[in-house]
């Protein structure tokens, strides 16, 4: 789709050269206080009922922005930080179909009609641009590469921006953990793979920015993962046995999320359907 690699490769030279950050900063004057902004921005939100992070990552300089994983209750809160930064958003991206919460993905493209839904071509979900393995999403002189990265659910996907050195993981990969695989599908060794060739396959020092963590982290690294989650650290054998035995209940709204969530968060469609 976005075919942009050999873009991407060109700005990573450019901005190579630039301050010791290896980017460019610009300063804003703003009511007489100076902003200090660097070119890229990146904004972890957090939803606190169903304890998902949104990821805004845009290059401020471009003014153009992606959201990865919206909630439906937190898109004021989204819109506005991208009115605030002046920021033109260019994508929705969901790393999966959510069963936990609604996707603010519909409600964002009502506020920003010309924005685009992205989800991966293996979700069985409705979008605007579905993507696969390889794909590049680009916005200003950044892009995310896209690694099909299923188990949690078919469809799961991962962002992995090397011009920053960061993986948005989704529900796939999580801190000291990984997606449960006990319902849509869900299956223990593919997560098992997923996460050892196409996550841990980056290099050590990669952040790791996952959709979802319920002991109050924010952030990982490869190399942490690798050497010390306790579930991905254990062997194929060991990982199926845990995964098919952890008796996680439900998720409590799963019922009423999927149906919308298939339609990247589309109500009214819905309810004309019905
Ligand atoms: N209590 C929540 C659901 C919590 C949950 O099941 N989380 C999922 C990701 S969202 S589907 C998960 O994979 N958890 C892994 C784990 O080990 O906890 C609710 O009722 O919505």
């Amino acid at each position: 789709m976005i075919a942009a690699n050999f873009k991407s490769q060109l700005f990573r030279q450019y901005r190579n050269r630039g301050n010791l950050f290896g980017g460019f900063s610009k300063v804003t004057v703003m009511n007489n206080c100076r902003l200090a902004q660097d070119t890229f921005v990146l904004r972890q939100l957090f939803d606190q009922e169903s304890w998902t992070y949104t990821y805004l990552l845009a290059d401020y300089v471009a003014k153009e922005a992606i959201i990865i994983d919206p909630v439906i209750e937190q898109v004021n809160r989204d819109h506005s930080i991208l009115k605030r930064l002046g920021l033109n958003l260019l994508y929705c991206a969901n790393t999966h179909v959510h069963a936990d919460h609604v996707t603010g993905t519909g409600e964002l493209k009502k506020l920003i009609p010309s924005c685009e839904s992205i989800i991966s071509l293996c979700s069985g979900a409705q979008a605007d641009i579905y993507v696969k393995s390889g794909d590049e999403i680009q916005f200003g002189r950044y892009s995310v590469e896209v690694r099909q990265t299923p188990g949690h659910t078919n469809g799961c996907i991962t962002f992995v921006c090397h011009d920053e050195a960061i993986a948005f993981t989704g529900d796939c990969l999580l801190i000291g953990g990984c997606g449960r695989t006990d319902f849509q599908e869900g299956d223990p060794e593919t997560l098992y793979s997923s996460i050892h060739e196409q996550i841990f396959s980056l290099p050590d020092y990669y952040k790791v920015y996952p959709a979802h963590d319920y002991t109050g982290q924010t952030v990982s690294t490869i190399g942490e993962e690798k050497t010390y989650n306790p579930r991905l650290s254990k062997s194929l054998d060991e990982f199926i046995e845990l995964m098919n035995n952890l008796n996680l209940a439900y998720p409590k709204k799963i019922d009423v999320n999927l149906p919308i969530n298939l339609k990247c968060g589309i109500q009214e469609e819905l309810k004309n359907n019905d």
